[in-house]
């Protein structure tokens, strides 16, 4: 056979395969059969109306919803292959190799210093070169080392939110992950801090794989390669963004993108 360009063209790799997946809350259910692939050094955002479950899809991602009482994850998440549900899988080494920055910055009360290499060290690292270098990488990785560099030692809460939110950032980038994901990491930042951030999403495709959720359908269209629309905890569309934003094909998608609904 001869083969076209289409062919042989190397499509981005799977790194994230969500298939059948059903979330519950008690007897509520959250997310119905939802499927998603999420490619490898992409950016995926979920967007959809306010409560359609982008959060809940978002956390079982990582496993988060081990740690919430009453919530159960039916299906398979797969991770390179390896569903992360399975029996052997380990939740520890999964939120090693995926990483979440939340909605608020959260740094802990301690200095910028710290709070970067708070990962490495529960991990067992002790030498200080080494620690000192993955600070350094982590925050030069999250655009914040020029900024901070001359006041590792100084509390993380006098940092504004926007260099707070990246230094969470450096700490997710800090255990080294594979996958990082964002739930609405710019929605407590004013525009400069949000225009930052999401010019560091973009970077951060070099290395990582990106899962966003955003309220904000801008956003989605500014930095993700993927949109996946959910509403009323279905995934009703995906595909790559600029289509999904130009030709949606589903008529829930086309009403949300204009405006109608959400
Ligand atoms: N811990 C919980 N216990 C019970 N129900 C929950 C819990 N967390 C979320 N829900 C419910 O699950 C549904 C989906 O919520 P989720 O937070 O995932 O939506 P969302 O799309 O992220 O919303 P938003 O954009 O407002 O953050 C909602 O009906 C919500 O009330």
């Amino acid at each position: 056979m001869i083969e076209t360009p289409e062919t042989t063209a190397a499509p981005a790799k799977d790194k994230i395969v969500a298939k059948d997946v059903n979330i519950y809350y008690g007897s509520f259910q959250a997310i119905k059969n939802a499927a998603l692939s999420m490619r490898a050094q992409q950016v995926t955002a979920l967007i959809g109306p306010s409560g359609c479950g982008k959060t809940t899809f978002l956390r079982a991602l990582d496993r988060m919803h081990d740690l919430t009482p009453g919530a159960r994850v039916e299906g398979q998440i797969l991770l390179d292959g390896q569903d992360i549900y399975a029996p052997d899988a380990d939740p520890v080494v999964i939120r090693h190799r995926i990483g979440m920055v939340f909605q608020r910055p959260n740094p802990f009360p301690k200095t910028i210093y710290e709070n970067v290499v708070y990962g490495p060290r529960i991990h067992g690292e002790r030498n200080k070169a080494k620690l000192d270098e993955v600070c350094e990488r982590a925050l030069r990785g999250a655009a914040l080392w020029d900024e901070v560099k001359d006041r590792l030692q100084r509390s993380a809460l006098d940092l504004s939110g926007g260099q707070q939110q990246r230094m969470c950032i450096a700490r997710a980038i800090a255990l080294d992950p594979e996958v990082i994901l964002m739930d609405e990491p710019a929605s407590a930042l004013d525009p400069i801090a949000t225009s930052k951030i999401e010019d560091l999403i973009g970077q951060l495709t070099e290395k990582f794989t990106v899962v966003i959720v955003t309220h904000s359908m801008q956003q989605a269209a500014r930095i993700s390669d993927y949109t996946a629309f959910f509403h009323l905890g279905e995934i009703v569309e995906v595909g790559p963004t600029n289509h999904i934003f130009t030709h949606p094909r589903e008529k829930r998608t086309e009403d949300y993108i204009t405006g109608r609904f959400g």
